[in-house]
């Protein structure tokens, strides 16, 4: 029998296939990981904005967990669009019991498109409940603005929103993404120690959505299959890079990642 890497994604649906859970199961695919999901929100949205969504009932999220836990231990688990405070707390206790080893945090807060997606109240809780438990938290400029209660207007001020969610809220690290930044398109990871920067060049491009979920999961999956926070973020960064760079063309706004980007050069025919 074949052994393979497993990965859960717990978050939100995106019926158009570009974010949430469709983006995270697409990349684990992708990468050769085996994907798992918990739907915590059935979204209606497509690369124009989000139209509405719909919680599932608190008892259905966690049978979901329960229906993986029991049966199946997964090497990595990601979290994405968790949009209750009762949902979190949920998912941090099933993190704890399940001891999971490798949890990335994604705060999704507003879709890429400017939408929110998550209440005030439910930011208390990731803050509380899941930064705690979190291997890395991976948010964009305005997300880390609110969980850290602070402005970013600087790469300094990147650097020390980082600093906030590592020593003051006790996430094992936290990954800045300059995506909503001007210039270049350069992360900072904070691991308690030293910060990297991740750098790519910023292409002229609306084509980004789903990209937060998908460097997330790209890093999950590289957690899952045994590489170290700073090789799965350095995957993650030239995954995503390649996806931004080789737009596919789908849909009448901003367009999803193309998960193919990366051996693009590999698969064109001229
Ligand atoms: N126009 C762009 N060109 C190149 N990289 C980009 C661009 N926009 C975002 N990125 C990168 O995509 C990743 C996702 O970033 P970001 O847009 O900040 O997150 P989110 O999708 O969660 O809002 C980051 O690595 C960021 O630097
Ligand atoms: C269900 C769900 N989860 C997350 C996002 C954020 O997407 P992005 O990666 O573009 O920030 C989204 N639009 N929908």
């Amino acid at each position: 029998m074949t052994e393979i890497a497993k990965a859960l994604t717990i978050a939100g649906t995106d019926p158009s296939g570009g974010a949430g859970i469709h983006a995270d199961l697409k990349t684990f695919q992708e990468i050769g990981v085996y994907g798992m999901s918990v739907i915590t929100s059935v979204v209606s949205q497509n690369t124009l904005g989000v139209k509405s969504f719909v919680d599932l009932e608190l008892d259905f999220v966690e049978s979901q967990f329960d229906a993986v836990f029991e049966d199946i231990h997964p090497n990595a688990v990601k979290s994405g669009m968790l949009s209750t405070p009762e949902v979190m707390n949920l998912t941090a206790q099933k993190l704890k019991e399940a001891r999971v080893a490798n949890y990335v945090l994604d705060p999704v807060m507003i879709a890429s498109s400017g939408h929110e997606l998550i209440s005030e109240e439910a930011r208390v809780a990731v803050a509380k409940e899941l930064l705690p438990l979190a291997t890395v938290v991976t948010p964009n400029l305005p997300e880390a603005e609110m969980l850290t209660k602070r402005t970013i207007k600087t790469v300094s001020d990147m650097k020390e929103a980082g600093r906030v969610l590592v020593e003051e809220y006790g996430a094992k690290a936290a990954l800045i993404k300059g995506g909503h930044y001007e210039g270049e398109a350069d992360d900072y990871l904070y691991d308690g120690g030293t910060f990297e920067k991740f750098s790519a060049e910023r292409f002229d491009t609306k084509h980004t959505h789903g990209s937060g979920c998908t460097y997330a999961a790209v890093i999950t999956a590289g957690l899952a299959n045994g590489k170290s926070l700073y090789d799965a973020v350095s995957d993650g960064k030239a995954y995503i890079t390649a996806a931004i760079s080789n737009p596919l063309n789908i849909g009448k706004g901003q367009g999803p990642t193309n998960h193919w980007g990366h051996r693009w050069s590999a698969i064109q025919s001229t």
